[in-house]
């Protein structure tokens, strides 16, 4: 009788908690919605009333937020016994509250500081290289085609130098106000800092630890591709400026951050031979990213996408321009703002942003705490998955066999020549951005810890860059400077790991795909891994779409077990995908004498105002007064 009575009470108890958690997560989206629309209305059109109207919604939301937090708070002690783990699971997603639980008045001035170093970076302008007087060159599209195009030293440290000026330099105040309330909420949320809540949802207690073993594993590739490339820089820009030990200046790689170095692939490249994109428009890019999904049996995109997604940078106003995807949280409305420039680079992102949204698409019924990335909120999903979706399609996409299919590639040639120029090509900008992914949030990390001091900020800034990435600035830096704001993730708040944990994974769902597809076979070498490509495969998309299912219902070595067979972050698929390029850069180095690693007595940065501008009065904007007092004393 007894056990009757304590199987009805607990069948009991999970009825009232399934139609507990049903009604939160229907209030949950229509909330998420209105946070989403608000927030998407001001990035797509920057103006004093969007701002105003985004910072009223984000205090909305956040109440939202409390409210439920505090109702499912009267259910600890009694969810914790609930059978089922999918609601077990919901309730711990729903115990983080996140900033939503800073005083009113912090989380107003939290939420506008995040607001205003974002617009800062979305607005800042720059004068021309020639013509100090015409200062309306933006970020995208004019600075990026300039790394991108350019060959002049000159020019290139000049858009380097005042980009920084005018981005990064004009926040590092907003910043130091930010770190001090974000530990604060933190702290009340039962961390000891930030780092320590954005590292929480990976869920691991060895996750750090499996990082630096990770990159342990992945230095030695990316040192010798260093000293390939080093070397052909030398050739170009002579020894003077890039020495044979020494690190490479960071304003030649052909991308604003050093963080993709694909386009000095013309530099870098042995044989040359590119694919073109001219001709295609931005929605022609869109479409053909569509139809690979299409061709996976996964979701095409909904009659909203279309209609409501900025592909092409509106003119006459200011809006954010870096390119992202949204989840309106209505199961409907789904689009991408993205400022696109007819360009391989950018197809790839257009793949990038396409892959959260058929993320977005399969997931859709889940409930929003298992929709991750559906929440504005600040406890980031773990998406290291998220940020792998669409790498993994563009991983066939760039295939000389299927750029020649959809006719952007005009001659393939299948010999061991042009695989190891493919191979250069791809290394360029996956094995570069390793360091670069990991050292963001190593950065911000010891930030949040208190590890690095606000006075050394900067400084501490380019120690990593140096340590990990073998590059240096191009003109001394000072703690006058704020490199790190020049960079979006940090102004906008977007935790980065997530981009090093998917440049790992997304060769081993590769690697799983073509074994599905029939394109990879380990043990025949007319079958390599870099030579797959999914496409037209049911199989590998009906794989792929199961784990896309899951979103964050399940702990991610589980959903990645679902698709490769394993449970953990794996580096030795990528180094079996570049095993031929390693080889061939370690004969190549060799036969070169190329040094491989870097040093330098240089001193990178300093925590004086730099000699250069102590010497004149600094260009563009003002400096700080400090700094001249200091000099005339
Ligand atoms: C170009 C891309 N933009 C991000 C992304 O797509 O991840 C945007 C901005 C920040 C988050 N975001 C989103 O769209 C999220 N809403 C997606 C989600 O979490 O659901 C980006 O920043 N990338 C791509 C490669 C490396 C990195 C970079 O360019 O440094
Ligand atoms: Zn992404």
């Amino acid at each position: 009788h007894l056990a009757g009575q304590a199987r009805a009470e607990s069948e009991q108890l999970e009825e009232d908690a399934r139609n507990f958690l049903n009604e939160l997560d229907a209030r949950g989206s229509q909330e998420c919605t209105e946070a989403t629309m608000s927030n998407w209305k001001y990035a797509s059109d920057i103006t004093e009333e969007h701002r105003e109207e985004k910072a009223a919604a984000q205090l909305k939301y956040a109440a939202w937020e409390k409210e439920a937090w505090g109702r499912v708070r009267k259910w600890n002690g009694k969810w914790e016994t609930l059978s089922d783990p999918f609601l077990r699971r919901q309730f711990k997603f729903m115990s983080v509250l996140g900033t939503a639980a800073l005083p009113k008045q912090d989380l107003e001035k939290y939420n506008n500081l995040v607001t205003e170093m974002s617009t800062i970076y979305s607005t800042a302008k720059v004068c021309q290289y020639k013509d100090p007087k015409s200062c309306k060159l933006e970020l995208e599209p004019d600075l990026t085609r300039i790394l991108r195009t350019s060959r002049d030293y000159g020019e290139l440290e000049h858009v380097w130098k005042m980009w920084r000026y005018s981005s990064g330099r004009r926040i590092r105040d907003h910043y130091k106000l930010f770190v001090r309330l974000a530990n604060k909420a933190a702290k009340l949320n039962g961390f000891d800092n930030m780092g320590e809540m954005w590292v929480y949802p990976y869920e691991s207690e060895t996750f750090r630890a499996d990082l630096a073993e990770l990159w342990e594993q992945l230095k030695p590739l990316y040192q010798q591709l260093h000293a390939y490339v080093r070397r052909k820089l030398r050739e170009k820009y002579g020894e003077r400026r890039i020495s044979r030990r020494g690190p490479i200046p960071a304003h030649l790689m052909g991308n604003m951050w050093s963080q993709d170095w694909s386009e000095v692939n013309d530099l870098a490249v042995p044989f040359p031979g590119k694919a073109s994109i001219d001709g295609y428009t931005p929605r022609r890019m869109f479409e053909l990213s569509e139809e690979f999904f299409a061709s996976l049996n996964l979701t095409r995109m909904p009659s909203e996408f279309w209609e409501h997604s900025i592909i092409e940078k509106p003119q006459g106003r200011d809006l954010v321009c870096h390119a992202s995807a949204w989840d309106f949280c209505n199961g409907k409305d789904f689009r991408i703002k993205q400022c696109t420039d007819v360009t391989m680079s950018d197809l790839l992102t257009v793949h990038h942003e396409m892959g959260h949204i058929e993320y977005y698409l399969q997931y859709k019924h889940l409930p929003g705490v298992f929709r991750s990335g559906a929440n504005p909120g600040d406890v980031p999903h773990a998406g290291g998955f998220h940020e792998a979706v669409g790498d993994v399609l563009a991983l066939s996409v760039a295939t000389p066999k299927h750029l020649q299919k959809i006719g952007l590639l005009q001659e393939v040639h299948d010999d061991q020549e042009e695989d190891i120029n493919f191979l250069l090509k791809m290394a360029l900008e996956k094995i570069t951005f390793l360091p670069f992914g990991y050292l963001m949030d190593l950065w911000r990390w010891d930030v949040f810890s208190g590890k690095t001091h606000e006075d050394n900020w900067n400084c501490a800034w380019w120690d990593l860059r140096f340590k990990l990435q073998g590059i240096k600035p191009p003109v001394q830096r000072s703690e006058y400077d704020f490199d790190p704001g020049a960079k979006y993730h940090i102004p906008a708040n977007v935790p980065y790991i997530r981009y090093f944990v998917s440049f790992v994974v997304q060769f081993q769902f590769h690697k799983a795909l073509c074994m599905k597809a029939g394109e990879y076979d380990p043990l025949n070498p007319a079958k390599p891994l870099h030579k797959c490509d999914i496409y037209q495969s049911t199989d590998a998309g009906n794989l792929l779409g199961k784990m896309l299912q899951l979103g964050s219902s399940k702990e991610w070595p589980e959903a990645m077990e679902a698709l490769t067979g394993g449970r953990r972050m794996d580096a030795s698929v990528i180094r079996e995908y570049f095993k031929p390029l390693e080889n061939w850069l370690k004969k190549d180095n060799e036969r070169h004498g190329e040094f491989v690693g870097w040093e330098t007595d240089e001193v990178l940065c300093t925590s004086e105002l730099p000699r250069e501008e102590a010497k004149s009065e600094p260009s563009g904007g003002a400096a700080p007064a400090l700094g001249l007092m200091l000099v005339a004393a």
